[in-house]
C-alpha cells in the first residue's frame, strides 16, 4: 500500500480564512494536536507577513518533535531570512517558497515574463538551500499555467534542489480529470521528477477540492495538501480528514493510506473550530454533527438491524463514541420504541402507539425531538388522569396598545363548548375563558414555566397549583407553545380537582399539598 505524504496548512492556509487570527499559544495548542495526528508536515505559518507570525511559526517549530514544521515565503531573499529565524529550534525544518506561473498572474500581479519567473524562482531556490536541506516549491496557480511552462518551472525547480514540488489549483479551477492528468504529463516528461516528491494543494471554490486532490493521488502524487475542516482562503482547501478517510474506506480502490492517527481526528475537528470560531456545518462530510446522524425511518430501522446497511465508516474509526439516531417527523416505531428502552421506559404495544402518535405529532411542530421532550412527553401520559374538559383550540388576540382577549373550545361528554374572556395578559384572558367554560371557581395560587429542552422551537412546560375550597391540585402542560402549554396546565389541574372531588380527597395543610 503506497503511503501519502500528510502536508497540514491549517495553521497557514487555515488561518487565511476571513476573520480567523491564532495567536501563538492557539498555534501551539493546534500544532500539538496535529502532532498527535500524526501529520508529517505541518505549515505553521509565513513568518514574513507580520512579527507575531514569525513568533508564533517559532513556538510551533521549538515545540513539535514528530513533524517537519514548514514556513512559507515568496521568492525573495528577505522572507527566506524571517523564515530562517522563524525555524529555528526546528528538529526537521522545511522551508516553502512558491512564485506564481500561471500567464494571468505573471502579466498583472507579478509583471513577470516567463523567463523572470524561472530565474526569480531558481535564484530563491538557489539562496535557500544554503540553509536548507528540505524546500518545497509551488508554482502558484500551476493549474492555470500552460503545461509546457509548468513543466519547464518543475524541471528548473528539481535542478535547483527542491526537494518537494507542489502544484496548486490556487483557485480550485480544474476538474479533477484536468488536475489528474497534469499529474500525469509532469511524471512523463520532467526530467528527474523521479528523486522528488509530487505535492497536490486544492482549493474548494467549485467544491471540488477533495475529488481534485484523489485525483492528484490515482496520478502519482505523493503528498496532500489541506487543512482541518476544510478552512482556507475563500472557499477553502483540500479537508484533510476527508482525504485520510476516502483513503481508508476504499483502500481496495485508491491502494494507498495516510499515516494519520485517524481516531485523532474528531477532537482535532473540535479543537481547530474552538480555537478559530469557524463552526464546522453540520452536513460537512466525516466530522459535520450529523455525519453520523440518521433521521429517517427506514434508515434507523436499517442501523438497528445492522450498521453497515446506512454506514461506510465506523464513527469509532475518527474517535466518536457512536452513531446517533436522531428522532424527528420522518422517524418510525423501531427508532421511538429503541430511545424509549435507552430512556428507561418499557410500553406495552397499545401505550407504544399511543406514545408514537403523540410523537408524531410533536415532530410535526418540532425540528429535533430531543431525550428530554419524549420524557415530557411520555411521563404527562403516565401521570394523567380521567380527562373531564379536553382542550381542543385557543385563539388568543394580543397587542402592547390593545385588551388581550381569548378564545377557548373544550370538548366535555363529547359536546364542544365555546367561551371568550379578556384579561389582563394572553394567560389571565384564556384562564379567564376556561373558567366561564368549566364553571368551577378556582383560585389560581401558582404558576411557572421552564424550558425542557433547548433551542427556539423548545418545548415550555408550565405548572400551576390551583386551590378550590379544601381540595388543591397541580397541573402540567406542555407545548412548543407556552400559551398552548399555560391553558393545558390550567386544565389539567381542574380534572385533577374534579377527581379528587369525586374521590373525597382532600386536604391542603398549610402550603403544602398532600398527594
Ligand atoms: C496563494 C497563497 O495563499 S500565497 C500566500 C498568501 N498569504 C499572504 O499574503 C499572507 C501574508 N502576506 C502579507 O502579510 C503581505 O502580503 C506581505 C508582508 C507578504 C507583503 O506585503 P507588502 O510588501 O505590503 O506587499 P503586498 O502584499 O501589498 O503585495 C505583494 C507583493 O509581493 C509580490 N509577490 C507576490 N508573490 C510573490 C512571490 N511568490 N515572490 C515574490 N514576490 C511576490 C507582488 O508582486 C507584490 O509586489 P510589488 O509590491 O512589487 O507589486
Ligand atoms: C502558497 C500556495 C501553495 C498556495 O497556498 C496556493 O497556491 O493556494
Amino acid at each position: 500500500m503506497r503511503k501519502i505524504y500528510i502536508f497540514d496548512t491549517t495553521l497557514r492556509d487555515g488561518e487565511q480564512s476571513p476573520g480567523v487570527n491564532l495567536n501563538t499559544q492557539e498555534k501551539v495548542e493546534i500544532a500539538l494536536q496535529l502532532e498527535k495526528l500524526g501529520v508529517d508536515r505541518m505549515e505553521a505559518g509565513f513568518p514574513a507577513a507580520s512579527p507575531g507570525d514569525l513568533a508564533a511559526v517559532n513556538a510551533v517549530a521549538r515545540a513539535v518533535k514528530n513533524a517537519s514544521v514548514v514556513a512559507l515565503s515568496r521568492s525573495r531573499e528577505q522572507d527566506i531570512e524571517a523564515a530562517r529565524e522563524a525555524l529555528q529550534g526546528a528538529q526537521d525544518p522545511t522551508l516553502h517558497l512558491f512564485l506564481a506561473s500561471s500567464p494571468i498572474h505573471r502579466k498583472y500581479k507579478l509583471r513577470m515574463e516567463k523567463h523572470q519567473v524561472l530565474e526569480t524562482a531558481e535564484a530563491a531556490i538557489r539562496y535557500a538551500k544554503k540553509y536548507f536541506s528540505r524546500i518545497e516549491f509551488s508554482p502558484e496557480d500551476a493549474g492555470r499555467t500552460e503545461i509546457d511552462f509548468l513543466c519547464e518551472v518543475v524541471a528548473m525547480a528539481i535542478r535547483a534542489g527542491a526537494t518537494v514540488v507542489n502544484i496548486p489549483d490556487t483557485v480550485g479551477y480544474l476538474s479533477p480529470y484536468e488536475y489528474g492528468n497534469i499529474f500525469k504529463t509532469l511524471k512523463e516528461k520532467v526530467p528527474g521528477i523521479e528523486n522528488i516528491q509530487l505535492s497536490a494543494h486544492c482549493h474548494d471554490d467549485l467544491g471540488l477540492a477533495t475529488a481534485n486532490a484523489l485525483a492528484a493521488i490515482l496520478n502519482g502524487a505523493d503528498q496532500i495538501e489541506g487543512t482541518i475542516n476544510g478552512i482556507g482562503e475563500r472557499a477553502g482547501n483540500t479537508a484533510i480528514e476527508e482525504v485520510a478517510l476516502a483513503l481508508e474506506t476504499r483502500a481496495d480502490f485508491f491502494q494507498a493510506k495516510t499515516g494519520l492517527v485517524l481516531t485523532e481526528i474528531a477532537r482535532t475537528s473540535r479543537l481547530v473550530s474552538k480555537l478559530t470560531g469557524m463552526p464546522v456545518p453540520g452536513n460537512k462530510a466525516i466530522v459535520g454533527a450529523n455525519a453520523f446522524a440518521h433521521e429517517s425511518g427506514i434508515h434507523q430501522d436499517g442501523m438497528l438491524k445492522e450498521k453497515t446497511t446506512y454506514e461506510i465508516i465506523s464513527p469509532a474509526t475518527i474517535g466518536l463514541k457512536d452513531s446517533k439516531l436522531v428522532l424527528g417527523k420522518h422517524s418510525g416505531r423501531h427508532a421511538f420504541k429503541e430511545k424509549l428502552i435507552d430512556l428507561g421506559y418499557e410500553l406495552n404495544d397499545e401505550k407504544l402507539n399511543e406514545a408514537f402518535a403523540k410523537f408524531k405529532n410533536l415532530a410535526d411542530r418540532k425540528k429535533d425531538v430531543s431525550d428530554e421532550d419524549i420524557r415530557a412527553l411520555i411521563e404527562e401520559k403516565l401521570i394523567q388522569t380521567p380527562e373531564v374538559f379536553v382542550l381542543e383550540t385557543i385563539q388568543v388576540s394580543y397587542g402592547n396598545q390593545s385588551v388581550p382577549s381569548a378564545i377557548v373550545r373544550i370538548v366535555k361528554d363529547g359536546n364542544r363548548l365555546e367561551e371568550a374572556a379578556i384579561g389582563n395578559g394572553s394567560v389571565d384572558a384564556i384562564y379567564k375563558a376556561i373558567d366561564k367554560v368549566t364553571q368551577e371557581e378556582v383560585e389560581l395560587q401558582d404558576y411557572s414555566i421552564k424550558s425542557v429542552s433547548h433551542g427556539k422551537d423548545a418545548l415550555g412546560e408550565v405548572h400551576v397549583l390551583l386551590a378550590q375550597g379544601d381540595y388543591s391540585a397541580q397541573g402540567r402542560g406542555i407545548s412548543t407553545d407556552i400559551l398552548e402549554a399555560s391553558a393545558k396546565a390550567y386544565l389539567d389541574a381542574i380534572n385533577r380537582l374534579i377527581d379528587k372531588r369525586s374521590r373525597g380527597e382532600k386536604k391542603r395543610h398549610g402550603n403544602m399539598t398532600l398527594i
